[in-house]
């Protein structure tokens, strides 16, 4: 037996392959009728798999079975059907090799020119919660083989894995065959569909089958016992498909290239339902993430307003009248000069109050999990507003990554939960009386939302200053109490990390910061200790940082 051929000069040229015989199995029947009816009028031979020769024949078309091509019955419940000699040497046959071509006729197998396949539907399968061995016999095997198969000999045989791709080939036969560019297209394609479904299999399959210690780090434990625990298993590849879903007018410039890509089960902004106005931008999409990210932080009613991907406020509601208007208006009066053309996100229904508090701000876009039929009504007639409903099973990501030169970094998100100020640890002052302490945790769980270095004031419920995405956090602390006012005259502080020196901490005591949470650590912890006992502040170390780049 020889191995595979590489003379160049024993290949003939062959460009317009004219179609006579189909190979035709597949599962999203969509269109299948109206090809099988351009192929059958133009005189092609059909062979096809039980469901789509069924399909076929119903419409009273002429169509050959698999079984009766290979003289072997679909077998194994279906495991083995295509998956034969006499169709993958149909498929795979070189026909620019005079080799192949005699091959072929000494076998008396007739080649194919053309293969219509998508495969088992498994994502959508096991997005609908099934599992086990039901989900694994949806994992398609004969597909893929002739899917990759035809890819590999696209020199002669056209692979069609997208009804959408249907027209080009009812052209081709007008045309008198597919030429070699538009094979090249479509079995790359082809090569895109095959590898999508196996990531989808691997990542289930890592998650779902593989035993312990062999996990995805796609799906890291959502545990958050220990921080520790977070930071176990990673596998040997990480696997990332998404589907384009359209192209965005331009990047973060105007000058840069931008699309957006959807994972095929996910259930996120790229998912969200766009109500109204104008087209997202790619800045919007990175705002609307992150005002997501912080407004979902929360258990109860909560607003975050996002610029540059900073919180310019994040509040939770007071009061009895409408909780979501309460929090935007609380959010809003943060810093109202940035929130100026600011992403809100609110992580309960928008409700018409709250839309009358946004409406006569001029805002990107506002996303929300629903929007009462007023709000929508009365946020509709800003035409450059856009709005996003999130989908009804919206999940934040386990895992997030960024691209590197060379390669990607992949990390659990943080979800580390240490906002019970029970567990912190008081270094400096008395102890928080309740409403102080609820509004430590309040600050302690809006500065992760906040590019380092973080500091949030708050008071009641509702950031009052923030600093952020500076290079030292003595600016941040600087940023966050200019910000405030006199507002951080008695307000309490959280930073995301430590305090290397007194310095930053003196900033905000200096101020009338009355109360501090931050996680401790630094070698110089008590200058940063005796700073606040200095002025009788009280502060908690938590021992967990909130970095956020
Ligand atoms: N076992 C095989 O040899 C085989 N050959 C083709 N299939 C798949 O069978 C499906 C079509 O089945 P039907 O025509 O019976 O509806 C396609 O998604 C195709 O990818 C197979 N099924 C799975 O492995």
């Amino acid at each position: 037996m020889s191995g595979p051929t590489h003379d160049p000069a024993l290949y003939r040229p062959r460009d317009v392959v004219e179609i006579t015989r189909a190979l035709v199995s597949v599962s999203d029947k969509t269109g299948l009728v109206e090809l099988a009816s351009a192929l059958a009028a133009a005189g092609v031979e059909i062979v096809s798999t039980g469901g789509s020769a069924a399909a076929i024949a119903a419409a009273g078309l002429p169509v050959t079975e698999v079984g009766d091509v290979t003289g072997y019955p679909e077998s194994l419940d279906g495991r083995v059907r295509t998956l034969h000699p006499v169709i993958h040497s149909g498929l795979l046959a070189d026909l620019r090799l005079e080799s192949h071509e005699n091959e072929l006729a000494s076998q008396g197998i007739a080649p194919f020119q053309l293969v219509v396949s998508n495969l088992y539907p498994f994502v959508a399968t096991i997005a609908a919660g099934v599992t086990g061995d039901a989900a694994i016999e949806q994992i398609d095997i004969g597909g893929p083989a002739m899917v990759r198969a035809s890819a590999k000999n696209h020199a002669n045989v056209a692979i069609v894995t997208s009804p959408s791709s249907y027209p080009q080939i009812v052209d081709a036969l007008a045309a008198g065959g597919t030429t070699l560019d538009q094979r090249r297209a479509l079995a790359s394609e082809a090569f895109a569909h095959t590898a999508a479904y196996d990531a989808a299999v691997a990542s289930w399959f890592a998650e779902n089958v593989a035993p312990a210690g062999a996990s995805d780090p796609s799906n890291p434990s959502t545990s958050s016992e220990t921080a520790a625990a977070e930071h176990s298993e990673v596998a040997d590849t990480f696997t990332v498909t998404a589907d384009l879903k359209n192209v965005l007018r331009y990047g973060e410039n105007s000058h840069q290239t931008a699309a957006l890509y959807v994972k095929e089960n996910g259930t996120g902004i790229a998912q969200a339902e766009q109500l109204h106005g104008k087209e997202m931008s790619y800045n919007n999409f990175v705002d609307a993430d992150a005002a997501v990210r912080a407004a979902w932080d929360f258990d109860e009613p909560a607003v975050a307003i996002i610029k540059h991907a900073n919180p310019c406020g994040i509040a939770v509601a007071r009061g009895s009248g409408d909780a979501i208007a309460s929090a935007h208006k609380r959010a809003h009066e943060c810093d109202p000069l940035s929130a100026f053309g600011g992403v809100i996100a609110a992580n309960r229904t928008l409700t018409l109050a709250a839309a009358e508090s946004i409406v006569g701000i001029f805002t990107e876009v506002v996303v929300a999990p629903d929007f009462e039929p007023a709000a929508l009504e009365l946020l509709s007639t800003k035409k450059n507003l856009r709005l996003l409903k999130l989908p009804a099973d919206f999940a934040r990501e386990t895992i997030e990554f960024k691209q590197i030169s060379g390669g990607l970094l992949v990390q659990s998100v943080d979800n580390y939960d240490a906002f019970d100020s029970s567990a912190w640890t008081l270094v400096a002052g008395e102890e928080a009386d309740d409403a102080t302490r609820a509004d430590l945790e309040f600050a302690w769980r809006s500065v992760r939302s906040v590019k380092s270095n973080a500091i949030l004031l708050a008071n009641d419920g509702a950031s009052v200053g923030v600093g952020m995405g500076q290079v030292n956090r003595v600016d941040s602390c600087e940023l966050a109490v200019s910000r405030a006012g006199d507002r951080a005259d008695g307000s309490v502080a959280a930073s995301d990390a430590f305090f290397p020196f007194a310095d930053g901490l003196e900033v905000l005591l200096a101020a009338g910061v009355r109360a501090v949470v931050q996680p401790g650590g630094s070698i110089r912890d008590e200058d940063v200790i005796a700073a606040a006992k200095k002025v009788g502040a009280t502060m908690y170390f938590t021992g967990e940082r909130h970095f956020f780049h």
